[in-house]
């Protein structure tokens, strides 16, 4: 069913969910979900609501027209987007491929609603299982003495396939602040820990190290610090004292799977408010 997905987020005050409501019913609109949150710690009220696309009387352009004049009477941050139009994705990964692997499987049988329009990785080894799903596949070496060239490249492919998401499917090179501010809460990583425990590359030699009980992946938005973003998914899964490092790295990569396609399709369903660096995820 085709639906026009409406998010908001303003400072708190009553009225609002009145307001929208009736904008909503005044155009016959035929609400399909409805979600709200009043956060009491920063004061601000967070809604997403699900229209039918064929109850309303005007396009997607109509519709923001119409509504802006309440998002102006309430300071809102707002979008409305449509679930025809679908979401491009761009993935980039390194060497391992659990993580590039199922999301292209999730893509190819329908699972994930949206076009995934290339991948681009920093190494050739995973070409021939991307261009199998016959989707374009950018092989961007990263020089470690000069990145910036690199980086520039992937800005262009970013731009030249019109990504509205970028996901870091285990890409293990940190992106220069640049990218990270040019595309600021489009790109999706998968952090293998339970941040904010072990940021940075190895955690799961400094989760067997401290002698952890419960190792985890957290999905999460990239920002200039390392993985440090506002948090969209996490899981964990439990270990023992005789669990080996190779043991935690193969539960690990079960539950990294599942975040990221979690994290992801919340994403794409346009069902994640980031606020500071927190979210609101009304899964
Ligand atoms: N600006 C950001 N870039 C990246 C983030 C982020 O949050 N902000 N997340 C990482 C993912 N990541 C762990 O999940 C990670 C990847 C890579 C490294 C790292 O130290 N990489 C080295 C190179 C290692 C190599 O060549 O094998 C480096 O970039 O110098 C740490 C954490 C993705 N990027």
């Amino acid at each position: 069913m085709r639906t026009f997905r409406l998010v908001t987020a303003c400072p708190d005050r009553v009225g609002i969910v009145a307001k929208v409501s009736h904008f909503l019913a005044s155009h016959n609109g035929w609400i399909s979900e409805s979600n709200h949150h009043s956060d009491d710690q920063n004061g601000w009220f967070f809604m997403r609501h699900e229209i039918r696309a064929d109850t309303l009387p005007f396009d997607i352009d109509a519709f923001r027209e119409a509504f802006a004049p309440i998002a102006e009477e309430f300071a809102m941050e707002w979008r409305v987007t449509d679930t025809a139009q679908k979401k491009r994705v761009v993935l980039m990964a390194s060497r391992e491929s659990h993580c590039l692997a199922d999301l292209l499987h999730r893509w190819h049988s329908n699972e994930l609603d949206c076009d995934i329009a290339c991948v681009v990785s920093n190494h050739d080894d995973l070409r021939s299982m991307v261009e199998w799903h016959g989707i374009p596949f950018y092989h961007v070496p990263v020089d470690p003495q000069d990145k910036l060239p690199a980086f520039a490249e992937v800005s262009r492919l970013v731009d030249q396939h019109q990504a509205d998401v970028v996901v870091l499917a285990r890409y293990m090179q940190i992106l220069p602040p640049q990218l990270c501010q040019a595309y600021a809460g489009k790109i999706i990583n998968i952090h293998h820990s339970f941040l904010p425990s072990f940021v940075g590359a190895k955690p799961y030699h400094q989760a067997s190290l401290r002698g952890v009980k419960l190792i985890g992946a957290t999905c999460h938005y990239v920002t200039e610090e390392l993985d440090a973003g506002p948090i969209i998914e996490q899981d964990v899964v439990r270990v023992s004292h005789s669990d080996s490092i190779d043991d935690m790295v193969r539960f690990g990569r079960d539950v990294e799977k599942m975040v990221l396609a979690r994290g992801l399709r919340y994403h794409l369903e346009d069902r994640v408010m980031v606020h500071g660096n927190k979210t609101v995820v009304f899964s």
